[in-house]
């Protein structure tokens, strides 16, 4: 048998049938048409009826030349001379499963915890062959699970484990909630943080299973995966030329929907219509997919004072079906344990074009921990540290992320859209490109309010004047013309009052 190849890897589960077909006529499709493993994984299935399932399987996998794993059952799979074996956490230990099934046969192990990685790599090479890597999303197909998902940020934690562990004999397969929605994003997003290695493959259950036509479902699934980048953002420049970005903003007039805390309503709408773009503000779930739709449009999602969780997440997924972007500021990421769980929600659901924070916030999204008051920053750190917060950010959510401060720092962390199977992007977190915005020090920004969500604002036009390849440059342009507007504001103003009156007539003036 050739060495498995694990980017199609197929989980069976014959309670989800359509009607009409069978666990093997399903398979005998999917395998038709491009699935690379199989795992057969019958929960409440007696052990007669398991086995000769077993035998009819193998039978057709043989025929593709494709392993076939047995999920928990070590007897069966011997009995019926399976390519391999997987088990859970909580099944038969690894090294007894290794004892009884021989040094030839796969082994694969369910694993969502780095702890798990410092287990294998402790037993070293000839124990286990592959892992499963999840659960990365809520699943219908484990319905009792008490895993909390770990989204691609989790399977990037294991992976970077993986790679500091040298673990270069294991396999990964990302498992839970996936489809072809959310695959492509998995993929681009999953990475160790040295750059060099990324997932080998997905694991699905119902998107063939439960298929009408589950070939069709295995064609669409391989031409997702075979994409070499991806593109999740159909922007609003006609051409790749940069320097027109702001042009593009005053020609196209960005629609900038603003899911926004109630203190930055009022002003937000004020600095987009200065800087040339329309503002509307709205939580209503049911005019988000027009509201998108509409040319132009870009998503600013502000968790400043929002309550509903899931009309975040819901506008998340709506602005990244119809590839319009997204830029989130992550508000007081850390201030409060409920915050940091809704802000981690919307961060796992899906594909942003720039996170925005200040310190505080990037040094919590990035791992490295945020000291906050409130919403606001509250740290004292040196801009080494900002920095390579910034980086972590960028790189783990594959966007442009900016860090603002006295001096702002935006980095590049979308890699050239580069969506590699089996290797990583090859760019390190600490790789990445960044610039640095400076000016004089302006401490009346920090005595009016929502001058960072602001900033979102103006993030948010000059993106949607962009398109997916020249985000950072956007994004580089409207940090750099907002600090400009403020430090000219800064000169004219008599206190923080008619600083924030002269910030909006400086945008303005810049903008045109
Ligand atoms: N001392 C400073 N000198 C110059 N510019 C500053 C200074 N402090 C903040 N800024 C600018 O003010 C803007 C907001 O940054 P800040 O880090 O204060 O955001 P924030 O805390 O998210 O604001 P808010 O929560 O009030 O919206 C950025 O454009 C940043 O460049
Ligand atoms: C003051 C405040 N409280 C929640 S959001 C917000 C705006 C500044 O971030
Ligand atoms: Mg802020």
């Amino acid at each position: 048998m050739k060495a498995a190849d694990y980017t199609l890897y197929l989980v069976t589960d014959s309670t989800m049938l359509p009607e009409g077909k069978t666990l093997i006529s399903q398979l005998a499709e999917g395998l038709k048409n491009g699935v690379t493993i199989v795992q057969l994984r019958e929960k409440d299935t007696d052990a007669k009826t398991f086995v000769a399932l077993a035998l009819e399987a193998k039978k057709l996998c043989d025929h593709y030349n494709v392993p076939l794993i047995i999920n928990d059952r070590v007897d069966i799979a011997l009995a019926i001379d399976a390519s391999g074996i997987h088990v859970g956490q909580d099944d038969i230990p690894i090294p007894m499963v290794r004892k009884l099934v021989g040094p030839e046969k796969i082994v694969g192990w369910s694993v969502g915890k780095v702890e798990e990685v410092d287990q294998l790599a402790e037993w070293g090479p000839g124990m286990i062959n592959y892992i499963g890597v999840g659960t990365v999303f809520d699943t219908q197909t484990k319905k009792d699970s008490k895993k909390i998902p770990m989204g691609p940020e989790g399977v990037s934690r294991i992976l970077t484990r993986l790679q500091e562990k040298k673990c270069d004999w294991i396999k990964t397969v990302a498992i839970g909630g996936l489809h072809p929605d959310n695959i492509s994003r998995v993929v681009y997003q999953s990475q160790s943080l040295d750059g060099k290695r990324s997932i080998d493959g997905i694991s699905l259950v119902s998107d063939i299973m439960a298929s009408d036509d589950a070939g069709q479902s295995t064609r669409i699934l391989r031409e997702i995966l075979a994409e070499k980048s991806h593109h999740f953002f159909e922007g609003g420049a006609a051409d790749k030329n940069t320097a027109n970005i702001k042009e593009n903003v005053q020609k196209l007039s960005p629609l900038i929907h603003h899911i926004t805390n109630r203190v930055h309503q009022n002003f937000g709408a004020n600095v987009a219509l200065a800087i040339g773009c329309s503002p509307i503000m709205s939580e209503v779930a049911a005019e988000f997919e027009d509201l998108c739709k509409i040319p132009h449009s870009v998503l600013l999602l502000n968790t400043g004072t929002v309550a509903d969780v899931g009309i975040l997440i819901h506008a998340v997924k709506t602005y990244n079906s119809q590839k319009r972007p997204i830029v989130l500021d992550p508000v007081g990421f850390s201030a409060s344990s409920a915050r940091l769980i809704l802000n981690k929600k919307v961060l796992s659901a899906g594909q942003f074009a720039c996170i925005k924070g200040n310190t505080g916030e990037i040094m919590g999204v990035s791992g490295l921990g945020g000291a906050m008051k409130g919403v606001d920053s509250s740290g004292d750190d040196s801009l080494e540290t900002r920095i390579e917060a910034t980086q972590l950010v960028a790189f783990k959510y594959r966007t442009v992320a900016v860090c603002t401060g006295e001096i702002d720092i935006v980095v590049d962390g979308t890699a050239s859209l580069k969506r590699p199977l089996q290797s990583g992007v090859g760019v390190s977190s600490a790789d990445l490109s960044y610039e640095l915005i400076k000016s004089e020090n302006v401490p009346l920004f920090g005595r009016i309010t929502a001058s960072g969500c602001s900033l979102g604002t103006v993030i948010a036009g000059f993106v949607c004047a962009a398109n997916d390849e020249s985000i950072f440059t956007a994004v580089v342009q409207a940090v750099t013309l907002y600090k400009l507007a403020g430090t000219r504001a800064n000169a004219t103003c008599k206190g923080s009052g008619s600083f924030l009156v002269d910030l909006i007539d400086n945008l303005y003036l810049a903008a045109e």
